[in-house]
């Protein structure tokens, strides 16, 4: 039963509202931890990326996997075992576990949870990465057990990088108030983040149903749909007018990279910077009209994840083997995109912003739209921001590597299968706008003989994009981020 539509409007607004930055004076490192037994259940993306951070950070930590993939090292087995850990079976791991963290897809939450809770040991602690089993599938834990949530606002594989790199990414924490029972869920949270780094980057507490909505929204729009509908859309439409093939590829791959790593130091703004003036007010203008377009669309798929269409749609999916996840996973491999090949010409930094001025505006639209929406709707913007702007560059970094297969392939399957829901009416809602796009503003850029604006459009247009509250939030959150790098 769906937890999240139990609740009076009252609690429904209570908990999505949940959202503190915490302060660094609060943490104590790992020390709750220290001594305990942690075991993971399932070492794939989170499981095996939060593992290696957590033993770094002095903690003994094991892995349980199920027996089939134990008889068949399967590569969750040999992602442990090669890196060093002790594996074992449920019954051989679970009984002396003090704290089980259940990093197995979220589909398997309710047979995982179902099987892991008998054998877990009176007063242990059980942890989440995503809320998804607690808040719309209504999973019922027992009642000496501790539920807590450490969500990091990233992909396994940077979860471990900005680790070896002595840092962190931005993380939320939630206790699950039907299951504390010894009050001290908060504290092993805490420990949790601070052992995978989370805490040097930021940590919110929130609420498993403010993760779960945020969560779900910023993944299936701007994370991944939008990055997917764009690269589909403005292949095509370079192909259609004759650029090469092999520098369309090139400019898409690694486009989204580039402009993004722009919101990294300073936003939306300083994404925009980097064009040049006649460039910002003809992307200012296309953002503006893809915003008009696709409004509607963004407050669907909110509307949908808060009532919990959404859900009730993917796990039918579930039931019904992931008929819809594989068939649409099979077409994005199909698309003229993914089946392109870069071309080896070289592609300044500068001109990935001249010649995808439209992959900006698309930056920019999905950014500003997500953000509004997910706020609109009662999420704090602290974590609209990091559901939005904030990860954006890091799901751009997976398509740099080998393009929407190597994206698909690093987010949940939950993330995937709300991505292909998002592209897949995204792309024909498009369709109208992208016949009137020229290669002016994908492909080739504007014609650079006259680079001539006039002033007062151009002060409205960089006030309109320094006011937006992404901005405004943005500025303040990524202060606090390089404020806690500096003291390291
Ligand atoms: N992917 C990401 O970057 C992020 C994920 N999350 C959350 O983290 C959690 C884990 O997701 P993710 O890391 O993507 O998962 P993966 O799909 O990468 O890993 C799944 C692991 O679980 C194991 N597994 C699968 N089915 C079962 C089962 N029925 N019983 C036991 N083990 C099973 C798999 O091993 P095998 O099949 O070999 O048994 C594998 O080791 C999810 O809740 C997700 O929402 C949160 C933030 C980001
Ligand atoms: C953006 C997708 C994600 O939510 C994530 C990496 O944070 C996921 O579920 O994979
Ligand atoms: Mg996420
Ligand atoms: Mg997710």
């Amino acid at each position: 039963m769906n937890y999240f539509n139990t609740l009076p409007l009252r609690l429904q607004l209570e908990q999505l509202g949940k959202c503190s930055f915490m302060d660094s004076s609060e943490f104590n490192g790992v020390e709750k931890l220290k001594g305990k037994k942690l075991v993971i259940v399932g070492c794939g993306a989170q499981g095996l990326n939060q593992g290696l951070n957590l033993r770094d950070s002095g903690l003994d930590v094991s892995y349980t996997l199920r027996q089939a993939a134990i008889d068949e090292k399967r590569q969750s087995y040999l992602n442990a075992t090669e890196n060093g850990f002790p594996v074992g079976t449920y019954e051989e791991m679970l009984p002396t576990a003090d704290l089980v963290l259940n990093l197995t897809p979220d589909k398997q939450h309710t047979n995982v949870v179902t099987a892991v809770m008998p054998l877990m040991k009176k007063g242990a602690c059980l942890a989440y990465s995503h809320g998804f089993n607690i808040v719309e599938e209504g999973m019922q834990v027992r009642e000496d057990l501790t539920v807590v949530m450490v969500a990091p606002k990233s992909p396994g594989t940077e979860v471990r990088e900005e680790y070896k790199r002595g840092f962190g990414v931005p993380t939320l924490i939630a206790v699950h108030e039907e299951n504390d029972p010894n009050g001290d869920g908060l504290e092993i949270a805490k420990a949790y983040a601070a052992g995978t780094g989370g805490d040097r980057a930021g940590v919110l507490l929130s609420s498993f149903i403010a993760e779960v909505k945020s969560d779900l929204m910023g993944e299936q729009t701007i994370l991944c749909g939008m990055l997917q509908t764009g690269s589909i859309l403005c292949y095509n439409k370079m192909i259609e007018k004759g650029v090469d093939s092999g520098y369309a590829s090139k400019l898409i791959q690694y486009g989204w990279e580039t402009v993004t790593e722009a919101l990294k130091h300073g936003g939306i703004t300083n994404m925009m910077d980097r064009l040049n003036n006649p460039s910002k007010i003809t992307c200012f203008e296309i953002a503006e009209d893809l915003k008009t377009i696709m409004r509607p669309l963004f407050n669907k798929h909110m509307d949908d994840i808060m009532g919990g269409a959404f859900s009730e749609g993917m796990m039918a999916d579930w039931k019904d083997g992931d008929a819809k996840l594989l068939g649409w996973r099979e077409e994005t491999g199909q698309t003229a995109f993914e089946k392109s090949v870069a071309g080896d010409m070289e592609i300044t930094e500068q001109e990935f912003f001249d010649n995808g001025i439209l992959m900006v505006a698309m930056v920019k639209a999905g950014v500003e739209l997500a953000f509004e929406t997910m706020v609109a709707a009662g999420i704090k913007e602290e974590s609209a921001y990091y559901e939005s702007l904030h990860e954006t560059p890091l799901i751009a970094n997976t398509i740099s590597r080998k393009k929407l297969y190597e994206m698909n392939k690093v987010i949940s399957d939950t993330a995937e299968y709300g991505c292909y829901l998002f592209a897949n009416a995204c792309v024909p809602l498009l369709e109208d706008f992208m016949k009137g796009v020229e290669t002016d503003i994908i492909g080739k850029g504007l014609a650079a003989d006259n680079n001539g604006v006039d002033n007062m459009a151009l002060i409205e247009v960089n006030e309109a994009i320094r006011n937006h509250p992404v901005e405004i939030i943005g500025k303040e959150l990524r202060g606090f981020m390089t404020a806690m790098k500096s003291i390291l």
